[in-house]
This record gives structure tokens, sequence and C-alpha cells, in this order.
């Protein structure tokens, strides 16, 4: 087995009486997206920034590419990259002089310089805009040059937290599909934060972390299995006949909604094809909905993460009848 990209054990962090982080275990594979999940104040920047080296641990340890992140920090930022929610580019200078900047800072070598920055900014989709002020792009496209700028080092993690914080949708998008990118063709392990779940599907594993503790970690299929039934609306010949059929010959029952036969199975795209060798009736339609990450996260966490997240009077007031920080 490989070394895992990053491995924490009984990882811990007090700020005086508060527990920001409590006893995480983790282990991320090389080349894997590891999504980490959880309402303001759950303790996510506090265990980057423990695996990152910008905070001590009270206890336990940690690894990120195989460097232990108290007694060899040095080794450890350099294998990492990162991306924090604010922005830390220079809005005055060129998308390239940022980049030739940060390969100086990383002691990249001289001779790979110009070449690593014109593939970051390929692939990026700025190379066109490289010799425009940063001060003059969108949101979207700082955040890109970020992430481009983040892997100049050529680190074997990336750290990223909240990249789409506040970027339109397609912006969101062509963040995401930048990262999917890095890690289909540079094998990059990857750990994000997001506040958007529906997002958070990029992720081949996610935790979800409330109170300073993972409450579970899985695949987002195995999450969403894990709460919820899918559900199955069929349309048929004779729904009557169809409903007394699932009783019969699947042990199902089945109630009307909205025009269409309604019941729950744990996996719909599964039972489609077994529905159609044995229901004995005329099929027209069939819908399958999946559970959201937004189930799950309410079901490990008794909050929708944007109730949690919101900072007005309404989420504040859920929280307290949630128990919840405030
Ligand atoms: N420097 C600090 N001093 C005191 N308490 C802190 C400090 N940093 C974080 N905390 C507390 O630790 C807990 C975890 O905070 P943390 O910022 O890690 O949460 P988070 O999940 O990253 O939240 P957000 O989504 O708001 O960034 C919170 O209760 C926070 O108030």
């Amino acid at each position: 087995m490989p070394e895992p990209a990053i491995r924490a054990r009984g990882l811990s962090k007090k700020f005086g009486a508060t527990d920001a982080v409590r006893d995480v275990d983790l282990e991320v594979e090389q080349g894997e997206i590891f999504g980490f999940l959880g309402p303001n104040g759950a303790g996510k920047t506090t265990t980057i920034n423990m695996l990152c080296t910008l905070a001590e641990p009270t206890s336990g340890s940690a690894t990120v590419a195989g460097n232990d992140v108290v007694t060899d920090p040095d080794r450890v930022r350099l294998a990492i990259g990162l991306v924090f929610q604010d922005s830390a580019l220079d809005g005055y200078l060129s998308a390239a002089r940022n980049l030739r900047l940060h390969a100086e800072l990383y002691a990249v070598p001289r001779a790979q310089r110009a070449e690593r920055i014109e593939a970051a900014l390929r692939m990026a989709g700025l190379w066109e805009r490289r010799r425009d002020i940063v001060g003059r792009f969108s949101g979207g496209m700082k955040r890109r040059l970020e992430v481009a700028r983040a892997l100049l080092h050529s680190p074997k993690v990336l750290f990223l937290d909240e990249p789409t914080a506040g970027l339109d949708p397609q912006s969101r998008a062509a963040v995401w599909e930048h990262v999917d990118r890095l890690r289909r063709e540079q094998g990059v392990t990857v750990f994000l934060t997001t506040h958007y779940l529906e997002e958070a599907h990029i992720c081949d594993r996610i935790a979800i972390i409330d109170h300073g503790e993972i409450v579970i970690v899985d695949t987002p299929d195995k999450l969403r299995a894990s709460v919820a039934e899918d559900r199955m609306q069929i349309t048929t010949d004779d729904d009557e006949l169809a409903r007394a059929q699932l009783r019969e010959r699947f042990g199902i029952e089945a109630g009307m909604h909205d025009g269409a036969l309604t019941f729950a199975v744990a996996d719909g795209e599964q039972f489609v094809p077994r529905l159609f060798e044995g229901l004995g009736v005329g099929i027209h339609s069939v819908r399958v909905t999946r559970p959201t990450l937004d189930d799950v996260f309410l079901s490990y966490t008794g909050r929708t993460i944007r109730d949690a997240d919101a900072p007005d009077a309404r989420g504040a007031a859920l929280r307290m009848m949630m128990g919840g920080p405030r």
C-alpha cells in the first residue's frame, strides 16, 4: 500500500476552553479528492491549518506526503499548495508576474520557471490573459489563477479552503472542472472544504465534521444511501394493477403522488431492470430521485448546511433550537 497523502491520528486543537478540533483520525489516499464539510465553526479551517503547519496541534499527530507536520514543517510546506478564501494575489501585477513571484518564493528551478508558468496559465485557461493586470479579472479567473499558482512548485497535496465561495455558478463550475483535470492529469491529492453541497459530488470521499469531531467519512453515494432510500415514480398502463403487483411480487407498498405511483427502494437504478422484468404491467415512465447531500448533512448534523451557516437571526434561532453553536 502506498503511503497515504494525509494521515491524522487523534489530531486535536484547543483554544482556551474551546475544543476547536477533537481527536480527528483521517487517511486521505494519494490522488484522492477529499471533501471536508461542516457548518461555520465546525473546525474545518483549524484542521486545515494544522495540516498546513499554520497551527500546532494541542495533541495528536499528522503527516502530509509522509512528513510530520510538527517535526518536519518545512518539508510539509514544500509538499503542499494552498488556496484560501482570501485572495493572496497581487492585483496590481499581471497574471504571469504573480506566478513568477511565487515560483521565485518557492525556489522553482530557474530553468523550469517559464515552462511551468506557461503550463499553469494554459491549464487555468488564462494564457491569453497573462499580461493583464489581475485586479481586472473576474472572481472565477482569480480563483483559477490562485489554483494554478498553488501548483507551480509541483506540490503533492493541494489544500483548497472554500475555493468557490462567493463565485457565480459558471465560475464555480470552471473552478471544479479545473480541479478535476488536475487530479486526472497530475494525480494531485486535493483536500477541500465547500459550503455548496451540490458541488461535493466531485469528491471521492467526504468527511462531515461538526463541533470539532468527524461524524462520518464515506463516498458521496454511500453517504446518500446511508440516510435514505431512492424515491421512484412510475406511470403505467394500469396503476392500480401495478400497485398490487408491486406488493405481491416485490413486497413494496406504493402510493399515488403527483399522478405517479411512488415508492422507495435502496438502489433505484438497479431496481429499474427488475421492475421491467417482473411487474407484468406496461410501464410508461420511470423517475429515480436520489437523496441529496443536503439530506445527508441534515441527518448527521441535525441542521441543513445553509441553516447552520445563515448569519441572520433565523439561522441563529435554529442553531439554538438544535443545541448547536450560535
Ligand atoms: N484563533 C482562535 N482563537 C480562539 N478560538 C478560535 C480560533 N480559531 C478558531 N477558533 C474557534 O474554534 C472553532 C472552530 O473554528 P474553525 O474556524 O476551525 O471552524 P470552521 O469550520 O473553519 O468555520 P468557518 O466555516 O467559519 O471557517 C470555533 O468555535 C472558533 O470560534
